[in-house]
């Protein structure tokens, strides 16, 4: 008998509403079409998965209410555990694990590379998802903070495959400039793929690009400024949503503070039984049926930076007073 093969991994990172999850059910796509069984690990920052209805049918183990990187570090090597056990009744081919948007996948790899998942795991990438149409706003000293900045760049310099997404958003010139941005962060050597909606070639989006023994330059650098994004990150769960008539609500989402990066959630439609699962990221809001399921309740998860909770309260009481 031979060594037993590893489960090869890989690692979804990428500030909020880069394309994270649009890539990654890309990929699950691609396994289905070749029979392979994926394991999936998603992260939320807030406290529940508003997403579930994305992965219906499938496995997924969720870590909620933290971000894999710091608080919840521990509860990777948890759910490691139980996907072990869980692989004793049932093998799987591949595991995917998306951290959140504000988690910087080395940590992710820290727990991977250690025991005992050494043994049985492969890292085959961390592949970084960033949106080009924000990209420059991230990284402007005007628009953006420190922490955000970092954050963005470590995400770049640990992903070995960059996916430059979001590309319909924005002019070519733009595009241009982005790339050289990132370029003076990564070097010229470095490949960026262009993609809109996660769509790219498989054989590039699970090559394997990591070797294990790789030593990241930041990886001293990390622990500086390690749990920073923290203070200026935050989520926030609003509940008790009533039914209100769908322009309402796209009125209430477009007058949110500018500092709402994310938000997703459930919401409730007057004179309907079913919810809506909306997608707020770059400043929009998509709103996308689901049949309706007793298991879900309106939620809206906001995710930002600097929020004050008497902000978003006033801005909730306008959508439940109807003042807007
Ligand atoms: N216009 C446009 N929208 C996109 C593209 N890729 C993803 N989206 C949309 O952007 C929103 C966020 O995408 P997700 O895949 O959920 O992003 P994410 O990185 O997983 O988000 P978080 O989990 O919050 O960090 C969704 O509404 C997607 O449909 C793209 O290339 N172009």
């Amino acid at each position: 008998m031979g060594t037993p093969t590893k489960i090869p991994v890989y690692i979804l990172g990428g500030f909020l509403g880069s394309g994270k999850t649009t890539v990654l059910l890309k990929m699950l796509e691609h396994c289905k079409e070749k029979g392979k069984k994926p394991g999936i690990i998603l992260n939320e920052l807030g406290s529940e998965n508003v997403e579930g209805h994305l992965f219906e049918g499938r496995k997924v183990f969720e870590l909620l209410d933290g971000c894999i990187c710091c608080t919840i570090q521990d509860d990777l090597k948890e759910t490691m555990n139980m996907l072990i056990e869980e692989m004793n009744r049932s093998s799987l081919d591949v595991l995917f694990i998306e951290g959140t948007g504000v988690a910087n996948p080395l940590e992710i790899q820290e727990v991977l590379l250690g025991d005992p998942y050494i043994d049985q795991f492969e890292i085959m990438s961390i592949i970084t998802v960033l949106d080009a149409s924000h990209y420059l706003e991230y990284q402007s000293y005007f628009t953006s903070s420190v922490e955000v900045r970092n954050l963005v760049k470590e995400q770049i310099i640990c992903g070995s495959l960059l996916l430059l997404n979001k590309t319909d958003l924005i002019q070519l010139k733009q595009l241009e400039k982005v790339i050289n941005k990132i370029k003076e962060i990564v070097g010229e050597d470095k490949e960026i793929i262009t993609c809109t909606n996660g769509i790219v070639d498989p054989k590039i989006l699970f090559d394997k690009r990591f070797q294990s023994f790789s030593i990241n330059p930041l990886q001293t650098n990390i622990n500086s400024h390690h749990h920073d994004h923290h203070s200026t990150v935050f989520a926030f769960k609003l509940e008790g949503i009533p039914a209100l008539p769908q322009k309402t609500f796209e009125k209430w989402f477009k007058a949110l503070p500018s500092n709402v990066l994310r938000g997703k959630g459930y919401i409730q439609i007057d004179n309907s039984s079913d919810l809506l699962s909306f997608q707020y990221a770059s400043k929009k809001v998509k709103f996308i049926p689901v049949p309706f399921s007793n298991s879900k309740k309106t939620v809206i998860i906001l995710i930002g930076t600097d929020l004050h909770n008497e902000d978003l309260n006033i801005h909730f009481n306008h959508l439940l007073e109807g003042v807007l």
